[in-house]
């Protein structure tokens, strides 16, 4: 049978039935380094997070310093000894995976069922062109909202599931609170400039966990096409299959070899804004590949609904101000009405001129 009139069953909901032309990405899209291709280009940078403990020391002094050097150059680091327990990361994917495992009628009783991307999706025609090539579970930190989405697939026997995702977001939130401190720190800011705004309310926070299946043609498909993150830092945790890549020029895609026990960082674009444009949101992808099947896990981090998004004066220094000031929960509803974020442009209405 042709392949591209071939019926892709793994990512067809319910309610259609596609086929692997539905997937086919505009031309401009293709990806032409392949997945496990990690030798285009010098890869991200490997921090080690061993001199975390925050003191006045100058392993810690460095490390900071380290960190904020990556995200000016890269918008990418990856941290390894990071104290997250493997127990954690092993059972959670387990979870997943068990999850994805699952007959898409029963998955797609934990389908979205408000305007918010939450819950499980697979591919859907309504997007239009380029649909990725995964299906996602999304849900926000918060223990109630990952149980009532648990319940709705699982029934009584959701809590194995909603512990392991669960502990996983709070060690993930620990582990970000800890990044954000090393770039305050490394950027002469007090230490909790801006932790404090990620206490309270952590509902905006959310997991994303994506699975992307083997594909047959992934010359021509994308598992996630180019974007930046538009929240403030990004937590990632990859397997060992590699699909990841990072946009390093005009047309210059790098990709991110896979590294066991570590997780990469990245800087999004409330980030970038918040630091004056020094620490870059970069451009990313996820491409996929004929024989395995991929998961990576992003925990995206945001501030409390009402924090002001404003570049702090030490960091504008003899320089301008390039954006103006803006709340979380305003850029937050600018993007809720696009319907897909598409390469980098969520913070185009807040550039100065
Ligand atoms: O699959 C990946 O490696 C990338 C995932 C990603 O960029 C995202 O979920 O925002
Ligand atoms: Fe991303």
């Amino acid at each position: 049978m042709d392949l591209e009139a071939q019926h892709v069953e793994s990512l067809s909901s319910t309610h259609n039935k596609l086929q692997v032309k539905d997937f086919i990405w505009s031309e401009n899209e293709w990806p032409t380094v392949a997945h496990d291709d990690f030798d285009s280009g010098e890869d991200i940078p490997i921090i080690s997070l061993s001199n975390r403990s925050r003191n006045d020391d100058e392993c810690y002094k460095k490390l900071c310093k380290d960190m904020v050097t990556a995200c000016e150059r890269w918008g990418f680091v990856r941290v390894v000894d990071h104290g997250v327990a493997p127990e954690t990361v092993e059972n959670m994917k387990r979870r997943c995976l068990e999850m994805f495992d699952l007959p898409m009628e029963v998955k797609m009783k934990g389908t979205r069922s408000t305007c918010m991307p939450l819950g499980y999706s697979a591919s859907n025609l309504d997007y239009g062109h380029n649909l990725p090539w995964a299906e996602i579970i999304q849900l926000l930190q918060s223990p109630q909202h990952v149980v009532g989405f648990a319940k709705k697939v699982y029934g009584d026997k959701y809590q194995l599931f909603s512990d392991a995702i669960t502990d996983y977001m709070n060690a993930m939130d620990g582990l970000g609170m800890v990044i954000l401190e090393t770039l305050a720190h490394g950027l002469g800011l007090p230490h909790d400039f801006f932790t404090k705004n990620f206490n309270k309310e952590k509902e905006s926070t959310m997991i994303r966990v994506n699975r992307y299946p083997p594909c047959p043609l992934p010359e021509r498909c994308l598992g996630l096409g180019s974007h930046s993150d538009p929240h403030t830092l990004t937590i990632l945790l990859q397997d060992d299959v590699g699909g990841l890549q990072v946009q390093k020029g005009e047309g210059v895609w790098v990709g991110v070899r896979p590294i066991p026990n570590s997780f990469i960082i990245n800087i999004g674009d409330t980030f970038e804004a918040w630091s004056n444009g020094r620490l870059k949101s970069v451009v990313h992808r996820a491409v996929v590949n004929r024989e395995k099947k991929r998961l990576s896990v992003a925990y995206f981090m945001s501030p409390a609904s009402e924090t002001i998004i404003d570049c702090p004066l030490e960091l504008v220094g003899n320089g301008y101000r390039k954006y103006k000031p803006f709340t979380w929960s305003d850029f937050r509803s600018q993007l809720l009405l696009q319907r897909r974020v598409v390469g980098k442009t969520a913070l185009f209405p807040y550039l100065l001129p």
